[in-house]
């Protein structure tokens, strides 16, 4: 039975630590109806300096300091928004491990539910890791919701360009996104976090401001070489990474000059989007490219020299490109409420489709 749409705000904190992102978005958690407004926070130098020193740790760990951080600035932020009729709170990522310790969000809906007096959904990625699943990626089901919102009628992958990178592939011509061969999902590799180490290591800057310095240096090919050996590449999706899962790579930029050093490592975030691609059951016609790496030149004109598809940042489709994983969490939470399932099988690699998320209500 077809349901009412309502307004849900969505809230993520992403692995760059920024800030907060705070989207409206109006679904019956099927269809998309209307984007609505955004918002951003962004954490000071002493918040993210908390967040930066709680990465890695997990529940058994002391992070009371970077709880405190993310609840203030969630609470700011979403209190200056009206008519949510239900919120969803990514919360903060300090630790993945799929496979191994779980997944590690921090962040209580429960308490943010009080203080902003709406219904919290919460807690994402727990059950479908507990499942068996990878707990990660989560957006795919809603970028089937925007390819059918944007009314493609042909398979379209949207990449994620953010501290990781992240991929589904889409066929819009199947109903639901949990329906076989709907979906496909995984995360590609580093994409942004490295480089960002590099510019703070080398420069002291936090990133590569639209590729500045890359754009000076020339890709290293025996360092690009070592890096796609990397087994991850060709493990199956779907799979997950967290942030520092690539460490390596700054070791493999060591030798080289600052120049070089940026250009190799943003052609190793490209040849990763590349190599998952080889993944994908055919080629798109369109990638469509959100998270901020689609604002680095250098690595959009890597990827649009490397792929046989058009590469087009997701504002070329009506979409935006800052929000889509806020939009993502509040499409994500009235599925949870409705009952629809937020993974399956082609996005994390949980047995069968699960709904996760705990529903804190008022
Ligand atoms: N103009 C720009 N030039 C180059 N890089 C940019 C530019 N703007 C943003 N970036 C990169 O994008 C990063 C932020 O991306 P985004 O906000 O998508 O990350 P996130 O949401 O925190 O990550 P994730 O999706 O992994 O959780 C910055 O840290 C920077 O590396
Ligand atoms: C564990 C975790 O928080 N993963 C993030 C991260 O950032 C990008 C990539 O790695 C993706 O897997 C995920 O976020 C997006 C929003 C997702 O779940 O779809």
């Amino acid at each position: 039975m077809q349901q009412e749409p309502i307004w849900a705000l969505g809230a993520m904190s992403g692995t760059s630590l920024d800030g907060v992102d705070a989207a409206m978005i109006l679904t019956d958690g099927d269809q998309i109806f209307e984007f609505g407004d955004t918002d951003y926070r962004a954490y000071s130098d002493a918040e993210r300096h908390v967040l930066k020193d709680a990465l890695g740790k997990w529940p058994e760990d002391d992070t009371q300091a970077a709880l405190d951080v993310i609840q203030t600035a969630h609470t700011e932020v979403l209190a200056g928004f009206d008519g949510a009729q239900i919120v969803g709170f990514h919360g903060q990522t300090l630790a993945h491990d799929p496979r191994g310790r779980g997944t590690h969000q921090i962040g209580d809906g429960a308490a943010l539910a009080e203080a902003l007096g709406v219904t919290t959904v919460w807690d994402f990625r727990s059950t479908d890791v507990e499942l068996g699943g990878e707990g990660a990626p989560l957006a795919p089901y809603f970028h089937f919701a925007c390819a059918k919102w944007i009314k493609a009628t042909a398979p379209v992958a949207f990449l994620n360009l953010g501290g990781v990178g992240n991929l589904t592939w889409v066929d819009p011509n199947l109903m639901k996104p949990d329906a076989e061969g709907a979906c496909l999902a995984f995360d590609t590799g580093p994409a942004n976090a490295p480089i960002n180490d590099l510019m703070m290591e080398r420069r002291g800057l936090p990133y590569d401001k639209d590729g500045a310095l890359a754009s000076k240096g020339k890709v290293v090919d025996g360092a690009l070489e070592l890096f796609l050996e990397e087994p991850y590449f060709r493990r199956m999706p779907p799979k997950s990474l967290d942030r520092d899962d690539f460490s390596l790579m700054l070791d493999l930029v060591r030798e080289l000059n600052d120049a070089d050093a940026a250009a190799t490592m943003t052609a190793m975030s490209a040849a990763a989007v590349m190599q998952a691609m080889e993944h994908c059951p055919t080629l798109p016609e369109r990638l469509l490219v959100t998270g901020g790496g689609r604002h680095n030149p250098v690595m959009m004109a890597m990827l649009r020299a490397g792929l046989d598809c058009d590469v087009l940042p997701v504002e070329d489709v009506g979409l935006n490109g800052d929000m889509l994983e806020a939009q993502a969490f509040g499409y994500l939470a009235v599925r949870v409420l409705r009952g629809l399932p937020t993974s399956g099988p082609s996005t994390t690699g949980v047995r069968a489709a699960v709904g996760g998320g705990k529903i804190s209500r008022v």
